[in-house]
């Protein structure tokens, strides 16, 4: 087998590099492996300097792989390295939801962070005044985007900007903050971050947050939409690090309960806050780490065993709303096998998270979960996961957004800790029953 030789986590995105569906095949199956080699074999770099060019190494992980051999690389790495690039926040949120107010609260708030921001306002000539207050009161440089929206059509106009940002005023900035208009879908902002060098070498995703607003979401996220057209408000949710549901002075508690249940039923790996007028802690929103290997545990620890148990509730409770709004036309049996149910009707955006102890046999969950994305990843919009690998002294943690995945060992297991392994996914259409399975088979036989 190929191995890549990366100072770094590795990261892939083979079918984004364009390569015959053969190819990405084989180049997927490679995640898992490749990950695991290029940590136990290649050395840590030593600053951001050394880093750099590793990091454009990792991201390119598919190419190298099938180029690099065992051999040529050495040393031994025990930790996942630094990451010193910028970090850089994206705000998103349906139209109204509050997105200028919390970036307003965020630039005039005392925090020491110099701020560059980058507003895309969708067919908007100038920033609104509010903005403009905010410029004097603390950020360091407003960038606007308004020829489209960033989802589609001006993805070329972010990676000029940031490379701009970044080559005319590094050091004159701590973090990037990026407000999406409310129609946008944040999946290519996204991976505008992991496609683009001008932004990979530089700039990290620091997490995505989301605003929703208490009283009119419901409205936004019950939306039928044409088949193949996505709901921008699901899928705001669904990509999100962290959730503000905004307004909720507008609304009484048990609406505000039952959209939080809604939300939760989405997306179980954000952290939830509610607020009026996007009034959070700043450490809420700045600094989250939502796509770093090492605060993985976070995402899928405590919140996804908590979460794990109310998911069974929720998911009876949707399907229980499914079936009053959408088959008034025909007779419903009730005391029907909930599986059968679920195959049959399609189930929308949700979270589904799985544990279980043991140990994974590395082959057997690499073949898995590049099939898995092979075969789904338009489908599986973010996903975490740590594993305890058999043979291996540390924790395996890795994420994913669609075909980009990034994984690494991480700590060592402590001597009596129990060898548990997680998975938490985002996404369309999945099938809770099968994932588990899946992931369960590639525990070792004892
Ligand atoms: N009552 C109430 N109003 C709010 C709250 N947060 C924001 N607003 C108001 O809601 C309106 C929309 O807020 P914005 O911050 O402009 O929302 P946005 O998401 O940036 O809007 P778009 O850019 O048009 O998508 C403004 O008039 C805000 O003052 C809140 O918590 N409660």
């Amino acid at each position: 087998m190929a191995a890549l030789c990366s100072a770094s986590p590795a990261i892939s995105t083979a079918a984004s590099l364009g390569l015959p569906a053969r190819r990405v095949a084989s180049l997927l199956r490679l995640r898992l492996r490749a990950a695991a080699r290029s940590y136990s074999a290649a050395a840590a770099p030593r600053d951001a300097a050394a880093a750099a060019p590793s990091w454009r190494a990792r991201r390119r992980f598919a190419a190298s792989a099938a180029s690099t051999t065992e051999e040529e690389c050495s040393g031994v790495e025990t930790m996942i390295p630094p990451d010193n690039r910028i970090p850089a926040t994206i705000i998103t949120g349906f139209l109204g939801s509050g997105k200028t107010t919390l970036l307003n609260h965020i630039l005039t708030a005392h925090h020491g962070k110099r701020i560059a921001v980058i507003e895309n306002e969708f067919g908007e000539v100038d920033i609104d005044g509010s903005l403009v207050a905010a410029q004097t009161a603390g950020a360091e440089d407003i960038m606007m985007l308004n020829n489209g929206c960033l989802c589609c059509t001006v993805r070329g106009d972010l990676v000029r900007m940031i490379g701009e940002l970044v080559n005319k005023k590094k050091g004159k900035f701590d973090h990037i903050v990026i407000e999406t208009t409310g129609l946008a879908n944040p999946a290519p902002i996204i991976q505008t971050f992991y496609a683009e060098d001008v932004v990979f070498n530089d700039v990290k995703l620091d997490g995505v947050v989301t605003l929703v607003d208490a009283k009119h979401a419901r409205l936004h996220l019950d939306e039928v939409k044409p088949k193949g057209i996505v709901n921008e408000a699901v899928q705001q949710i669904a990509y999100a690090d962290r959730i503000i549901v905004n307004k909720i002075d507008l609304v009484n508690e048990p609406e505000v309960s039952s959209l939080v249940e809604r939300i939760r039923g989405i997306n179980r790996m954000a952290n939830l806050k509610r607020a009026e007028y996007g009034k959070v802690d700043l450490d809420y929103v700045l600094g989250i780490g939502g796509f770093d290997l090492e605060r993985i545990e976070s995402a899928v620890s405590e919140k996804s065993q908590e979460d794990h148990a109310e998911h069974e509730h929720d998911h009876h409770h949707h399907e229980h709303e499914h079936d009053h709004h959408h088959h008034h036309d025909h007779d419903h049996d009730h005391g029907h096998d909930h599986h059968v149910h679920d195959h049959t009707h399609d189930p929308g955006v949700s979270s589904v998270s799985i544990v279980c102890e043991g140990e994974m046999d590395l082959e057997k969950a690499d073949m898995w979960l590049g099939n898995l994305l092979l075969e789904h990843s338009d489908d599986i919009y973010r996903m975490k996961g740590l594993l305890s690998v058999s043979g291996m002294p540390q924790r395996f943690v890795f994420q994913g957004v669609h075909d980009i995945f990034q994984g690494s060992p991480e700590r060592m297991w402590e001597p009596n800790e129990p060898r548990i392994n997680k998975i938490v996914f985002i996404g369309r259409n999945l099938n809770k029953e099968e994932l588990e399975k899946g992931f369960k088979d590639c525990l070792l036989k004892k």
